[in-house]
């Protein structure tokens, strides 16, 4: 189990009488891209809410790097490297685009507003923070007001805060939800170069299917909160069950069975 970043056994959460996410049984190898894909619905997000401790299971197991998470916080996951971004943006809209990157590095470093009277520390954070910035396109506007960032800037600074947070595994959830059209691509582009940088694995919440089969090295389809299948994005895309999902004509009881 320990050559898996991410393993899930049995996973399962129930809403009354609802069962969002149904018995998946889930790995993730290191360094690697892979998306979750699946209709409005099909439980992506509470599979995502499931692996970053914001749900507990009904039953089943979380593992990350072989060490069993079912029973540990949210920040618990975070510290141990499991970085996480949301559908909404969750920016400090009064600070500077810097100073979000720099409060996220801070916490880490684990250095308090006290000790920044420690001038070569302070510099220390304001550089780490400017890379990050780099590294998703916004050194250019380091110095502007969070709140005055286009959408899609936001979500830029979004995953510099993640990075901040120097996680081995980032959920991304959605990175493209609510931008215009001409924002994707500039998306994209970050989201393409951390996959070439290596660093992180990754894990991708996507409508967009272009995106998906173009990032991915395999993909997992959720399907009523079933994991109906996982593979390169050719095996999945001949796939007959995800195709007749995709298509609407799947009957429950063929994915229960
Ligand atoms: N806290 C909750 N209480 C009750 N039902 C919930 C809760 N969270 C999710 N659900 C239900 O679980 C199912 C899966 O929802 P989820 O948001 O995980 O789907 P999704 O695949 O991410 O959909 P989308 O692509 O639209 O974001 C839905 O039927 C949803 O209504």
């Amino acid at each position: 189990m320990a050559e898996h970043v991410l393993t899930t056994k049995g996973l399962t959460i129930q809403f009354g009488g609802h069962v969002a996410v149904n018995d998946v049984d889930f790995t993730l190898e290191p360094h690697t891209f892979k998306s979750i894909i699946g209709p409005n619905g099909a439980g992506k997000t509470t599979f995502f809410n499931l692996i970053s401790g914001q749900l507990k299971p009904t039953r089943g197991e979380v593992f990350f790097k072989g060490n069993d998470l079912t029973g540990s916080s949210v920040a618990q996951r975070a510290r141990m490297g499991i970085g996480r971004s949301f559908q909404i943006t969750n920016v400090l809209p009064s600070l500077t685009v810097l100073e979000n990157v720099r409060m996220a590095a801070q916490a880490v470093s684990g250095v308090s507003f006290r000790l920044f009277s420690h001038y070569r520390k302070f510099t220390q954070l304001e550089e780490k923070s400017f890379e990050l910035l780099k590294r998703v396109h916004l050194d250019s506007q380091a110095d502007k007001l969070a709140k005055n960032l286009s959408h899609g800037d936001k979500r830029k600074l979004e995953i510099a805060i993640l990075l901040a947070l120097e996680p081995e595994l980032l959920l991304l959830d959605e990175p493209t939800a609510g931008m215009s059209l001409e924002e994707v691509p500039a998306i994209i582009e970050v989201i393409r170069e951390l996959k070439e940088s290596g660093d992180q694995t990754i894990l991708l919440i996507e409508h967009k299917i272009d995106m998906v089969l173009d990032l991915s090295d395999r993909l997992a389809v959720l399907f009523n909160g079933k994991l109906l299948a996982d593979g390169t994005p050719e095996e999945i895309m001949n796939n007959e069950l995800v195709q007749s999902a995709y298509l609407g004509g799947l009957y429950d009881d063929t994915i229960k069975s």
